[in-house]
């Protein structure tokens, strides 16, 4: 399987790759698990070539201890990715391959959607993210590229990176894979106790139930009770609880007809940030 660690070696390949493929690309930040399988199988199912890229974005961190404890393990990835199958592309490259010396973050106009939940606790976090993935799109140029909706916000960033930017790329949604106990897959579940995995169950179990709340009560009422959840829970330190309209991301203030709306969570276990969201019409 080609592992890639230049842009000129990425070059030389794509180059080789009939036109008549479709590309299908998938971001990724490595420490792989059944969450990112899925994104990769589907860019296998609906591609002729796919490029999987695995790099530790500094630019999208705002806390240190974050980047320094982020997991990471290169060879155990490749295997993963050779298991679905063997002609995927890896692209993998160092920091100083794509920023050179520079590590420096572009400024985006994401119209808002950057300046609340994780843009609000996060810093600068999304021009990181838009940093790196219009650099991603304009070396791969795929015609496909795969995201998950557990970071549902990240994915409406990178629609409206999309179009301020002119990149033509087709953005595939993906569903949120869960454990067994219902918590989001996320590579950062690794640095999670065994005990604390298991537990973190909780923060969905609470998610369906404020779906259910929302039925009959008003935002307000349903985010006092998530709160109050969290208040009694010692184990978990919540940082924030929205639930926003899935266009615009502003927290809802007054339910609307023909509005969809999404439930926002983001908790502390064990030191660990954990994130979550589900659709709640
Ligand atoms: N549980 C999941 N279900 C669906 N997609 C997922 C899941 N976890 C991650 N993804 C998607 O995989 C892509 C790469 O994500 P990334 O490498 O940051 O992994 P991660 O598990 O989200 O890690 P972390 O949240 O700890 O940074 C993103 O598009 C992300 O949304
Ligand atoms: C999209 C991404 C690969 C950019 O670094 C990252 O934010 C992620 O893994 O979700
Ligand atoms: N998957 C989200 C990337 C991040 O937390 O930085």
């Amino acid at each position: 399987m080609p592992l890639i660690r230049t842009k000129k070696d990425l070059d030389q390949r794509l180059k080789n790759i009939s036109n008549s493929l479709t590309l299908g690309l998938v971001p990724t930040m490595g420490a792989l698990h059944k969450g990112h399988i899925e994104l990769i199988k589907r860019a296998v199912s609906e591609n002729g070539r796919v490029v999987v890229s695995i790099f530790v974005n500094p630019t999208q961190f705002n806390n240190k201890e974050d980047l320094k404890k982020y997991p990471r393990d290169l060879s155990k990835d490749l295997e993963i990715i050779k298991a679905v199958d063997s002609e995927i592309m890896v692209f993998a490259p160092s920091v100083e391959e794509i920023y050179q010396k520079n590590v420096q973050t572009k400024k985006y106009n994401f119209a808002g959607l950057d300046k609340v939940m994780e843009g609000e606790f996060r810093d600068d976090h999304f021009n990181g993210v838009g940093t790196i993935v219009e650099q991603l799109f304009n070396l791969v140029k795929p015609d496909n590229a795969y995201f998950g909706e557990k970071d549902f916000q990240q994915l409406r960033i990178i629609k409206k990176l999309v179009e301020i930017q002119k990149i033509p790329v087709n953005i595939v949604p993906c569903p949120i894979v869960r454990e067994e106990h219902g918590l989001a897959m996320s590579s950062r579940n690794e640095r999670l106790s065994e005990k604390m995995r298991l537990k973190a169950g909780f923060i969905y179990k609470t998610l369906q139930t404020a779906k259910e709340k929302f039925g009959t009560k008003s935002a307000l009422k349903v985010k006092e009770w998530v709160v109050n959840q969290f208040i009694k829970e010692e184990d978990f330190k919540m940082e924030y609880f929205e639930i926003a309209d899935i266009e615009t991301l502003s927290p809802l203030k007054r339910k609307e007809k023909n509005k969809k709306y999404r439930a926002f969570i983001a908790v502390y276990a064990e030191d660990v940030r954990l994130i979550d969201n589900i659709a709640f019409n």
